[in-house]
């Protein structure tokens, strides 16, 4: 049936009311007639109005729904012993010690979260030119997986791959004459995902954007005999602005020099993005993410439908930042934004995101949405 102005063409006019017999208006009653409003009754016989008119009729015909499933939670860990830092540029998100990390983790299980990701803070008296820190298999990276898998064998763990935390100059990769070095860098990647394989890490999540990277490490974790090892590769990861309080967190914003423009992608680009995503699917990355979230959903959007792929999304500390920080203001409800928020990235494709407030999200579904 053709549908014109919001209503089936064939379908007959709804009967209209009888209009009066025209008679001449008394002059009072003309009168009274210009400040009484006249019904309203607009011809609609499409009210989209209808399916939302209570709870019960939006739960109905509601499309996408966050699950706990859905949720990956980022912490950070440091060096001590029962210790928790908070992070000035992330309210509500710490450092944790390594004790501490294994009791977020018991927090992950309670609230059925299925994956937590780590992140290390290195001491500045740790971090060099090479990264060596990174391919220490007693980082703090490594302590915190043994530590966490022995307690909780059944809560996926996480381990981002880049030597930005690792590195006096910030930067993800080797640097040589101001340039990063791809294939350098890359044989150095391998080596840290091995050990971080070797702690009983359950997926290696390549953040660093050098060519190739992918391919080497599934090689390498193959041979080792790590086959079960999944990939979760960053695959569309933007050089972004949102990326800022994270590196506080990891202590890597004082002395970060220039940009990573010349290996993290232009936010300009998309087309690029499904190069980028093609290449590491056939190097053998068993999921992909796209990276920030909520200015890239059309990224998400188009990555999904293309690829069918399991598709993740990280809604990255500066995005999280904004949030809390209008919510502190009180200038937006904070909760009612990250869940808007985290439902947005469900209808933009992803399976599921990485999202500092994945605790929060979950306490909030588990107490009913
Ligand atoms: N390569 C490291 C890495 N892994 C995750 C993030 C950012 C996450 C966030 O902002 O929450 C970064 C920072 C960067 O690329 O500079
Ligand atoms: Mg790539």
């Amino acid at each position: 049936m053709a549908i014109k102005f919001g209503r089936p063409i064939e379908m007959h006019d709804a009967p209209r009311p009888k209009t009066e017999a025209k008679t001449e208006p008394k002059a009072e009653a003309k009168a009274e007639a210009k400040t009484v409003l006249p019904t309203p009754s607009l011809d609609l016989a499409v009210r989209p109005r209808r399916n939302r008119k209570s709870e019960w009729a939006r739960r109905l015909v509601r499309e996408n729904v966050l699950t706990t499933d859905d949720l990956i939670w980022p912490l950070f860990v440091v060096d001590g012993h029962n210790k928790r830092s908070a992070v000035s540029s992330m309210p509500g998100v710490d450092r944790l010690s390594v004790d501490q990390a294994v009791r977020d983790a018991e927090r992950a299980m309670q609230l059925n979260i299925p994956c937590i990701a780590l992140f290390p803070y290195t001491e500045a008296s740790l971090r060099d030119e090479h990264g060596s820190e990174a391919v220490n298999p007693e980082n703090l990276v490594c302590q915190s997986v043994r530590a966490i898998k022995n307690e909780f064998p059944n809560l996926g763990v996480l381990c981002d791959v880049a030597l930005d935390p690792f590195t006096s100059h910030g930067h993800d990769g080797l640097i040589e004459d101001g340039k990063i070095l791809n294939d350098e860098t890359v044989a150095v990647l391998v080596r840290q995902a091995l050990v971080q394989a070797e702690a009983g890490c359950d997926i290696i999540a390549p953040s660093d954007m050098m060519d190739g990277r992918v391919g080497a490490i599934r090689e390498a974790l193959d041979a080792a005999g790590f086959v079960d090892v999944q990939i979760m590769a960053y695959a569309a990861k933007y050089a972004s602005a949102f990326y800022g309080p994270f590196r506080d967190a990891i202590g890597s914003a004082k002395t970060l020099t220039g940009d990573k423009r010349t290996y993290q992608m232009d936010s300009a680009n998309s087309d690029e993005a499904l190069r980028e995503v093609e290449l590491d699917i056939a190097e053998g990355a068993d999921m992909v993410m796209v990276k920030p979230g909520m200015p890239y959903l059309d990224i998400v959007r188009r990555v999904k439908d293309t690829f069918a792929m399991p598709t993740f999304v990280y809604q990255v500390s500066g995005e999280y930042a904004m949030i809390a920080a209008a919510s502190n203001n009180g200038w937006i409800d904070g909760e009612r934004a990250m869940m808007e928020s985290l439902v947005g990235f469900k209808r933009a494709g992803a399976d599921g995101i990485l999202t500092y407030f994945a605790a929060q999200a979950a306490e909030k579904l588990k107490a009913g949405g």
